[in-house]
This record gives C-alpha cells, sequence and structure tokens, in this order.
C-alpha cells in the first residue's frame, strides 16, 4: 500500500513563519481567520511569540500544529518565585489530530525547559484528559460565583469604616493597580506576574485587536494612612424586569494586598444599587466571599474544578525553594517515564525554608511526577491521594506527616489564564 502521508516536519519558528503560524493557531482554537484587521492582529502576536520559545509543525508549507511557552513567575508557598515555562497557544489542527503531533513538541519543549535552567512547566489545560501523560498534574482550583444579592443579608451597606473607596478613571487605575498586585502576587502562592502590556490591555492603553474589551468600572481601595491596597474592576449589565432593576455586575478582577481591602471590595461589588446578581469567574476555591454575607448559600457555586497544572522537572530545586507546615524530613521517590525528575530525594523542611538533595536512604512516599505537580503548591491532602493508590506510604504516619507539612493555609490560586 503506498503511504499518502509525508513526515511532518516539527522545528522552531522564525520571522518568515509568522502569518502561517498564526493561521494554524486561529484554525486550531476554531477561529475564522480575522478578515477586516488581519494586518493588526499579525503585529499584535508579533509582540509575544519568542522564536526561541515557539514551534510549529509544518506538512510542506501548511502549518498544522502550534506550540508556545513563555517565562511566568510563579509564588510558592512561602513567598519565594520561580521562573516556570508557560505553555501556551497548544493546538493541532484537525485533519492531523491524534499523530502524536502533540507529545512530539510537548518532549522537545520540556528538553529545552531543561536547557533553559527552568525547574518546571506550567499551562491552563483546555481538557483534564491532555497533560496527565507527560508529567503535569493539577496544582490548583478555581469557582465561580453567583451572588443572589437579595438573599445575601449583607445588612445595609455603609462605606468602609477604615479607609476609603473610590471610582478612578483608567489612567489613574493604571497608576496603582501594578503596584498592589506585585505585593498581592508575592504574599500568595500559585499567582503569577502579571507582565506590562496586562495593564496596557486593562487600562486601554493597547487595544487587542481579537478582543471587544468592555468599558469597565475601576475602584481603589486606599487604607486609613492613604495607600491603595486593593482593586475592583467590574462591568454591569443593566437589566429591568417587571419595573424592577435585574442589573447583573460581573467582577472581572477584585484584588486585595490585605484582607481589610479584599473584605471591602466584595461588600461593595455586593452592594450597587439595581444590582440583583454578582458574578465572578477563576476565584479560589477558599474565597472570603461567603463569609462576608448573612446568608452564605446566597453565593452559590456553579463551576469548580482545576486551574493551574504544574509539571516538576528539577526536584530538588522545586522542594526546597518553598516552605512547609512544620519542620520535618521526609524522603521522597519520584517516577518519571520522561526521566526528567526520577530519583529518590531527601526533603529537609520547615516554615523557614528547605533542603532538597539526591539520597539512596527507604523512601517514606512513592509517587508519580504529575502527583508531586499535584502538591507542590499545597492545593491536595496526601492522604486523599495515597486513598485512590496515587501515593504508596511506607506507613500511615509518613502520610499523615507529609500531609501536614505539605498543605497550606490559604489555598493555592491562580487569578490570571496565559
Ligand atoms: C496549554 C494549552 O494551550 S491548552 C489548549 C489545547 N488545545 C486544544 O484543546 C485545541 C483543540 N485540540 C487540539 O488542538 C489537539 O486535539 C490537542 C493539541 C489537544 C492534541 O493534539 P494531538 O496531536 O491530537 O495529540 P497526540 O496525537 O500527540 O496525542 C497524544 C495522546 O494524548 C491523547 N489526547 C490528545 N488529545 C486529548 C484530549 N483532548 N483528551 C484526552 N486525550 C487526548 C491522545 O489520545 C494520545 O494518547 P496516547 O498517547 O495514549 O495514544
Amino acid at each position: 500500500m503506498t503511504e499518502h502521508r509525508p513526515a511532518v516536519d516539527i522545528r522552531w519558528y522564525t520571522a518568515d513563519d509568522h502569518a502561517e503560524w498564526c493561521r494554524a493557531l486561529d484554525v486550531g482554537f476554531l477561529r475564522l481567520p480575522s478578515r477586516e484587521n488581519h494586518e493588526a492582529v499579525l503585529e499584535y502576536r508579533r509582540r509575544w511569540v519568542d522564536p526561541d520559545r515557539t514551534m510549529g509543525a509544518f506538512d510542506g508549507p501548511r502549518c498544522v500544529a502550534t506550540f508556545n511557552s513563555q517565562p511566568q513567575v510563579l509564588t510558592v508557598p512561602g513567598g519565594a518565585t520561580l521562573v516556570a515555562s508557560g505553555v501556551t497557544n497548544v493546538t493541532v489542527t484537525s485533519t492531523h489530530r491524534r499523530r502524536g503531533l502533540l507529545s512530539r513538541m510537548m518532549a522537545r519543549e520540556l528538553d529545552r525547559c531543561r536547557e533553559r535552567g527552568e525547574p518546571l512547566a506550567i499551562l491552563d489545560a483546555a481538557e483534564y484528559g491532555i497533560y496527565g501523560r507527560y508529567g503535569y498534574g493539577p496544582a490548583t482550583s478555581m469557582v465561580n460565583f453567583e451572588v443572589d444579592v437579595h438573599r445575601a443579608a449583607l445588612g445595609s451597606y455603609a462605606p468602609p469604616a477604615n479607609g476609603r473607596l473610590d471610582l478612578v478613571d483608567p489612567a489613574e487605575f493604571g497608576k496603582h493597580a501594578p503596584e498592589v498586585h506585585e505585593r498581592f502576587r508575592l504574599a500568595r502562592h500559585g499567582v503569577i506576574a502579571r507582565k506590562a502590556i496586562w495593564w496596557q490591555l486593562v487600562t486601554g492603553e493597547l487595544v487587542h485587536p481579537l478582543k471587544q474589551w468592555k468599558d469597565a468600572f475601576h475602584v481603589l481601595y486606599r487604607n486609613d494612612s492613604g495607600q491603595v491596597d486593593g482593586f475592583l474592576t467590574y462591568h454591569v449589565e443593566d437589566e429591568w424586569a417587571d419595573h424592577r432593576p435585574q442589573g447583573v455586575l460581573h467582577v472581572q478582577d477584585l484584588i486585595g494586598a490585605t484582607p481589610e481591602a479584599e473584605a471591602e471590595l466584595w461588600r461593595y461589588a455586593v452592594s450597587v444599587d439595581w444590582v440583583a446578581k454578582v458574578v465572578a469567574e477563576n476565584r479560589p476555591p477558599d474565597d472570603i466571599l461567603p463569609l462576608l454575607l448573612g446568608d452564605a448559600r446566597s453565593a452559590r457555586r456553579t463551576a469548580a474544578g482545576d486551574f493551574l497544572w504544574l509539571r516538576p522537572l528539577d526536584v530538588p530545586r522545586l522542594l526546597s525553594e518553598r516552605t512547609y507546615g512544620v519542620a520535618d524530613t521526609l524522603v521522597l521517590e519520584v517516577h518519571d517515564h520522561m526521566g526528567y525528575a526520577q530519583g529518590r530525594f531527601l526533603l529537609d523542611g520547615g516554615p523557614d525554608g528547605a533542603t532538597c538533595a539526591a539520597t539512596t536512604r527507604e523512601p517514606d512516599l512513592v509517587l508519580e511526577v504529575g502527583t508531586l505537580g499535584n502538591l507542590y503548591l499545597g492545593d491536595e491532602s496526601t492522604v486523599r491521594l495515597a486513598a485512590v493508590g496515587r501515593i504508596e506510604a511506607s506507613d500511615r504516619e509518613a502520610l499523615s506527616r507529609a500531609d501536614v507539612m505539605f498543605r497550606t493555609g490559604r489555598r493555592p490560586w491562580c487569578p490570571d489564564s496565559f
């Protein structure tokens, strides 16, 4: 039988590939190629396509798969930051699916990560079933809320007893929000740093050629000393029915560098006149919102699930960069069929820091690399993972000790897609 499929070539992107690579990206994400502002879209994408981190699969001249990564600065428990390879724009054109193109691109990227010295890779998975096979595990989770304002029983809203709230224009917002976010992200593990382009898009300084950014309201929270400690960005669908206001307030971004700021911004969001429902997406699973309401059930969780996936590459580096709930030692045996993170490691860690190095000691826990990704930011329980056979422990006591070490008081949260 004649072979009708010439080999598909996977290679790193060059500037000459840009238009064809972007076309394949649109096809993979089910977007018709933009006609009116085609040039603007190409130009916009040039900003973030780094040739050293971008590859394509080519069937002759035709690009049939895309893959891209960006350095992302991730905060880990204890406040240290690590540069991760943030994998994104993964597509394989439907005509070329399930022939191993993603697997080939991922293997190349992970090799490059090791060469670049990145201790981990992260991504937002489009579907749950794709990335576990490459050693990624779900490391943070999210919930979406819908608040029935009339049931919330918030009591009559009064301005904050401490500090103040101000509605500001985008220029004023842009002067303060980046600094607040810097303080916030260094205090909350799972958060990634926002690049300058984020703020340019939010403030309208830069217009995204594919997304219609809604005009938004921006609120700043200042504490008693006048320092800006939090911000809220929202838009409202102003609806009326039966001669009554039925507005829906969509929280786009609500970030507090302090708990007071976060609480005051939530209280404000559920108290705007004419608003019957508040919708907030991709919030942390332990968001304080329900606790602020007289009736916590009025904040209904409309979705919940995994968000950031994490692939360990350099285990000693990862484990020694975070802190732990209590001071203890553990020997972890990590299995990795791709070879990057394979080994037995002695972790000696506590609230003030940790060391981790290869060892020949008998293991307390044996686990796959993706399961370590699951545990790393503190969102999972070793006891729960052992219950389904994903961790093998030397004894129950080791499992409980590991649980107390790895879990964190606040759960990790990654508010942003990339
Ligand atoms: C970080 C991000 O960018 S997330 C966005 C991911 N992209 C998308 O979802 C866009 C639409 N989908 C696609 O473009 C493609 O189907 C991809 C990228 C998900 C998969 O590409 P393919 O080249 O078909 O994957 P490949 O052939 O390498 O598959 C490798 C394995 O993953 C499995 N797999 C691939 N896609 C899926 C999926 N969506 N769900 C479950 N398993 C999957 C395959 O069955 C195969 O399994 P095997 O190793 O046991 O045989």
